[in-house]
Formats: C-alpha cells, sequence, structure tokens
C-alpha cells in the first residue's frame, strides 16, 4: 500500500485517534491534523463549549467539514473525529484513504473519554449503536486499542503501509 496517501484514523471518542494518529504521522514524516486542535482554531473552542453553544448538529458540521478539507492537499495524517462516520459524503471521500478503526469495549472508552474535559458528555453505548456499522464500511484496518498501545497501533499500520 502506497506511503503517499492520507492515513485517518477513525473510533469513537476516547478510542485513542489522537494518541495513535500523532505517532503515525511522526513516523511517516506527514503532517498531523487533528480534529481536536483544527476546531479550536477555526471554530474557536473545543468539542465540548460548541456542542452546548452551537448544538450538536452544528459541532459534528464543523468536524465533518475538518475531514473533508484536509483530505484535500498534500497527504496527511488526520485524527477524525467520532461522528465524521455519519455523514455520506466524509464516507464517500474516505476512500482514498487508509482507514484506520481504534476500537475497544463500552467500558474501556467510558473510562479513557473522560480524560479531558474538551469532550461533550455523549454516551458512548448509544454513540456505538449509531456509528458501529459505518466503521465497518470505512474501515480498512481494526485494531484492538483495549489491549494494543497507540505505539503498537503505530507500528501496525506502519506494516500495513509496508505490504
Ligand atoms: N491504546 C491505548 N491504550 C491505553 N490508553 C490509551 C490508548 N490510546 C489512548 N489512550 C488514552 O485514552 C485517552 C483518550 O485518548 P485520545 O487519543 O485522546 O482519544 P480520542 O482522540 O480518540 O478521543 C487518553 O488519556 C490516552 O492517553
Ligand atoms: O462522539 C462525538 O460526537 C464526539 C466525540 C469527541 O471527539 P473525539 O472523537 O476526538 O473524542 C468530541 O470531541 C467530538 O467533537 C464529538
Ligand atoms: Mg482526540
Amino acid at each position: 500500500m502506497s506511503k503517499n496517501k492520507p492515513v485517518v484514523v477513525v473510533g469513537l471518542m476516547g478510542s485513542g485517534k489522537s494518541s495513535a494518529g500523532t505517532l503515525i504521522a511522526q513516523a511517516l514524516g506527514m503532517p498531523f491534523s487533528d480534529s481536536d486542535q483544527w476546531l479550536q482554531r477555526e471554530h474557536g473552542g473545543t468539542a465540548a463549549p460548541i456542542a452546548v453553544h452551537e448544538g450538536a448538529d452544528a459541532l459534528h458540521r464543523y468536524e465533518a467539514e475538518h475531514v473533508l478539507r484536509e483530505l484535500e492537499g498534500e497527504p496527511k495524517v488526520i485524527a477524525a473525529a467520532a461522528s465524521t462516520v455519519e455523514d455520506p459524503e466524509v464516507r464517500q471521500a474516505l476512500r482514498k484513504a487508509l482507514v484506520v478503526w481504534v476500537d475497544a469495549s463500552d467500558e474501556v472508552l467510558s473510562r479513557r473519554m473522560r480524560t479531558s474535559d474538551h469532550r461533550p458528555d455523549f454516551d458512548p453505548t448509544v454513540m456505538r449503536a449509531r456509528r458501529e456499522p459505518y466503521f465497518r464500511e470505512v474501515a480498512d484496518v481494526t485494531y484492538d486499542v483495549g489491549t494494543l498501545s497507540p505505539e503498537q497501533v503505530r507500528d501496525a499500520v506502519l506494516d500495513e503501509l509496508d505490504r
């Protein structure tokens, strides 16, 4: 698989997209674009206050826009917000990327999503019911981050790109 194609890390809240994405970008020497930082820069805040003040629909629109914009231009490693797989235009655009789905049990995710207050208070079980079929549809590779560390995910992605 080509090393010159975008890599997009997807998964539910707290699944480790930012952690693994950072390491993958470093290893590949590619630019890294994280939804979390992009929201801050383009929309003046993290996801949690945007969800409160502008609503979840506006937040999810901004998050989809992030992936669509960053998939244009030079290839990057992109940590996409959890919501983005719900957008049909995003799912179509993801076809040109290597899509890495990181996942763990809801119990693990509930614990990990509470490590920072930038996240809105969404229930992982509800989010999974809605999004799991889409993750399955877009993913080229899937990693269990209940057992794999971000470094192990990085190494698995590098192997995949070398195949
Ligand atoms: N593979 C992993 N194993 C153990 N802890 C992890 C793993 N990936 C991420 N974490 C931890 O889980 C939390 C959420 O990770 P983060 O990368 O911010 O997730 P996301 O960007 O998907 O919301 C952080 O505290 C991070 O250190
Ligand atoms: O599940 C969701 O709808 C969201 C998950 C969080 O993203 P992460 O996937 O980066 O945790 C949050 O920051 C995002 O804006 C909305
Ligand atoms: Mg993140």
